[in-house]
């Protein structure tokens, strides 16, 4: 494969088409994982090829879980029924944090040696909260490198059942919601009753509610109490459902709908909609506030707008983003092309994810002209008369950086983005479908 060190990406004029978004990368994995752990076996239908994904499937792989591709977008996965195969293992998780999270606490919970890595970056993203959660209830794990990140060594679980009945743990909900996914996913592995509590405020709260729905699929019951307790029933296993869907992705979704209401559109995605499990679908809400026109089918959305090449804008707007992390940084680039300064609240989830995205959100909007305020968590940000063409925008490794700003020639000005195969993370094809609904 031919690495482009750039892309240069010619002012577009207009949008319209209809791109069938790749699959869910939150469903993919979680579902992936949750199939390798049922009884019986789960043909996954809609599967995300992207580097996170090969990273999940190589993962079971090597811990002996089989599984095999039955065509272009379908896989069949064999169940282990709790028990996987192989007792010792090393996993390279590149940057996949739902990968790696999840794949930690099922590990903890078993009696193998395991060894977890994966890029630099993923080596400075905290997982401490989750191995203390782990530790609490009898996981032996050690750091290879920093405290608190990875490099992870995991070895056989002790489990202290005599001293305490059924498993209690707490988990910090305020760095990554990743942590309780994990948890929630790992701890019916030991059959026993299980009870997580979340210490302070829980975010990004809908990537919560697809673990359960998809934990739910697989026969698990969870009995949620408010965002604070989780009380998993003991004598619960994953058993297949047979077949699962995997939705297009939402956060994918975003550049597309976005793209619809900067060029005019109509732009219409298909695989999600009002039918979606995903928290990201929300973003065509703050779309709409944006001044965007949105029509929602159960497996589509679609948006029109003002188009910005004929001088028309979408409203500035001054919103708490913590429910859509990820769809948020594309309406921090569609603060370019609004009528004033936007705000985009509590996000410091942002500087611990790709890379750390307020500083770098911050830094590549005023390349392209843009006044910027970067608080702790939050940004504001005030469009310029005329934004700066041509400018070198760097991606930091970080897939959306790279499918945010290409929105910048959409509106109808010229940008370079640097590295831009690092979309490779969740949308390999990203730049040829973006081409597609380009005019
Ligand atoms: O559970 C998930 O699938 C995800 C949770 C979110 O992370 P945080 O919980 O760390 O915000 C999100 O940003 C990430 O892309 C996917
Ligand atoms: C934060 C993200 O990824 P991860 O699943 O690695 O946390 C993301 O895709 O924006």
């Amino acid at each position: 494969m031919t690495t482009l060190a750039h892309l240069d990406l010619a002012p577009c004029g207009a949008t319209a088409g209809t791109v069938r978004l790749p699959g869910s990368k939150s469903i993919s994995n979680r579902t992936l994982l949750l199939a390798a752990l049922s009884e019986g076996d789960t043909e996954v239908r809609g599967l995300l090829d992207s580097d996170d994904t090969r990273r999940m499937l190589e993962a079971l792989g090597a811990l002996g879980v089989q599984w095999r591709q039955l065509n272009e977008r379908d896989y069949l996965v064999e169940g282990c029924a709790g028990r996987l195969p192989v007792k010792q293992a090393e996993l390279f998780l590149g940057n996949a944090g739902t990968a790696f999270r999840p794949l930690t606490a099922a590990l903890a919970l078993m009696d193998g040696e395991f060894r977890l890595s994966g890029v630099p970056r993923m080596h400075e993203r905290p997982i401490g909260d989750l191995v203390d959660a782990l530790r609490s209830l009898g996981a032996q794990i050690d750091y290879l490198g920093q405290p608190g990140f990875p490099p992870l060594a995991i070895h056989p679980w002790q489990n202290q059942r005599n001293e305490h009945p059924g498993l209690r743990t707490r988990v910090r909900g305020d760095v990554s919601s990743q942590f309780l996914t994990a948890l929630l996913m790992a701890l019916p592995l030991s059959g026993e009753d299980g009870l997580i509590s979340v210490e302070g405020e829980l975010i990004s709260k809908p990537y919560i509610e697809i673990t359960l729905n998809l934990m739910r699929r697989f026969g698990l019951h969870v009995e949620k109490r408010g965002w604070n307790e989780f009380h998993l029933p003991a004598g619960q296993g994953y058993h297949s459902p047979g077949v699962i869907h995997v939705e297009g992705d939402a956060s994918s979704a975003s550049y597309f709908l976005a793209a619809g209401a900067l060029g005019g559109g109509p732009v219409r995605v298909e695989g999600v909609g009002s039918d979606s499990i995903q928290g990201d679908v929300k973003f065509a809400d703050t779309l709409a506030q944006m001044g965007a026109l949105i029509a929602l089918g159960e497996d589509w959305i679609e948006s029109s707008g003002p188009v910005a090449a004929r001088g028309g804008k979408l409203k500035a707007i001054d919103a708490d983003l913590n429910h859509i992390p990820d769809a948020a940084m594309t309406i921090a680039v569609l603060a370019l092309f609004a009528d004033g300064t936007t705000t985009i609240r509590n996000v410091a989830s942002w500087r611990v994810k790709e890379t750390d995205r307020l500083a770098a959100m911050a830094t590549e909007l005023r390349k392209v002209g843009a006044t910027v305020e970067e608080g702790a968590d939050y940004l504001r940000i005030t469009p310029p008369a005329t934004l700066t063409p041509n400018a070198v925008i760097d991606t930091y490794d970080d897939h959306r950086m790279a499918m945010c700003f290409s929105l910048v020639a959409v509106g109808g000005t010229p940008i370079r983005i640097m590295d831009p195969q690092c979309v490779a993370k969740t949308f390999p094809d990203y730049f040829a479908e973006l081409a597609t609904v380009s005019r």
